[in-house]
């Protein structure tokens, strides 16, 4: 089990990290939406230890993550732009996170080549991350995120950037590979769609005040989100009314 508790945080003064809490089994996947600026990287980048909070604690399976170094805490923090290493094929990008963590040849190589296929990369595998499109460069980005199973992912609007065909492809794939592999997830969306497609569990945030919902309904029925609101507009769009 995931528990945040409290999270703290300021910027001038100003809380961006306003006692945020939650809890999340192992295997769901938490849709964070919350509209830019709320506070949604700061978080991530917190429970990922790149950033310190001022007060509250980070744990996992009860084990305190506070004191944990980044390289040791396996919670992953998943760019929007796709980090690869320019110099490394797509092959050796995947293998990155194995060759570290001293697994055998024979490891890396069945590993590999097993998540070249579920992110159906295979052909893929020789070229240099320039030689990719966005979305491939993306899978090749998620896969090396969950080659070595970390313990959290915690992805910040990692579709943002692409066309609407490939974002949906992605969240598809996402999902799939997810499940298949029982990811424990964190997925911030300013999309209510995104969100309500990806998540088990959703929260809503705005301005550095963070809650989690019961239920999808709980979470649709809140006016805060949004997503009545929009659910309308398609309707009304469909019924000709706009
Ligand atoms: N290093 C910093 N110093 C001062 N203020 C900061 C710093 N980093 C972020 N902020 C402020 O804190 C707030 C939250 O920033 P954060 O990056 O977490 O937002 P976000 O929800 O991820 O937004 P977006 O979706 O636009 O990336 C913003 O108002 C931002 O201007």
């Amino acid at each position: 089990m995931l528990q945040v508790n409290n999270l703290f945080k300021t910027y001038a003064n100003h809380p961006v990290l306003d006692q945020v809490s939650l809890e999340l089994a192992p295997g769901q996947i938490l849709a964070v939406l919350g509209r830019s600026g709320c506070g949604k990287t700061t978080l991530l980048k917190v429970m990922a230890g790149l950033l310190p909070a001022e007060a509250g604690t980070i744990s996992w399976a009860e084990q305190n993550m506070d004191a944990v170094p980044v390289q040791n805490r396996e919670m992953v923090y998943l760019f929007q732009e796709p980090l690869l290493f320019p110099h490394l094929s797509v092959f050796e990008n995947l293998a990155y996170g194995l060759r570290v963590r001293k697994e055998t040849e024979v490891a890396v190589q069945q590993k590999v080549s097993r998540m070249l296929e579920e992110l159906e990369l295979q052909e893929h595998a020789p070229k240099m991350p320039h030689q990719l499109s966005g979305g491939q460069r993306q899978r090749v980005s998620f896969g090396r995120a969950i080659i070595f199973l970390p313990r959290v992912l915690l992805l910040d609007e990692p579709f943002g950037n692409l066309d609407a065909q490939t974002r949906a492809t992605m969240q598809t794939l996402f999902l799939r590979l997810a499940k298949k592999f029982n990811i424990t997830a964190l997925f911030v969306t300013h999309d209510v769609k995104e969100a309500l497609l990806v998540g088990d569990r959703w929260a809503y945030m705005a301005a550095g005040k963070f809650q989690m919902y019961a239920s999808k309904a709980s979470f649709m029925d809140d006016p805060a989100t949004g997503v009545r609101e929009e659910l309308a507009f398609w309707q009304a769009l469909e019924q000709n009314n706009i």
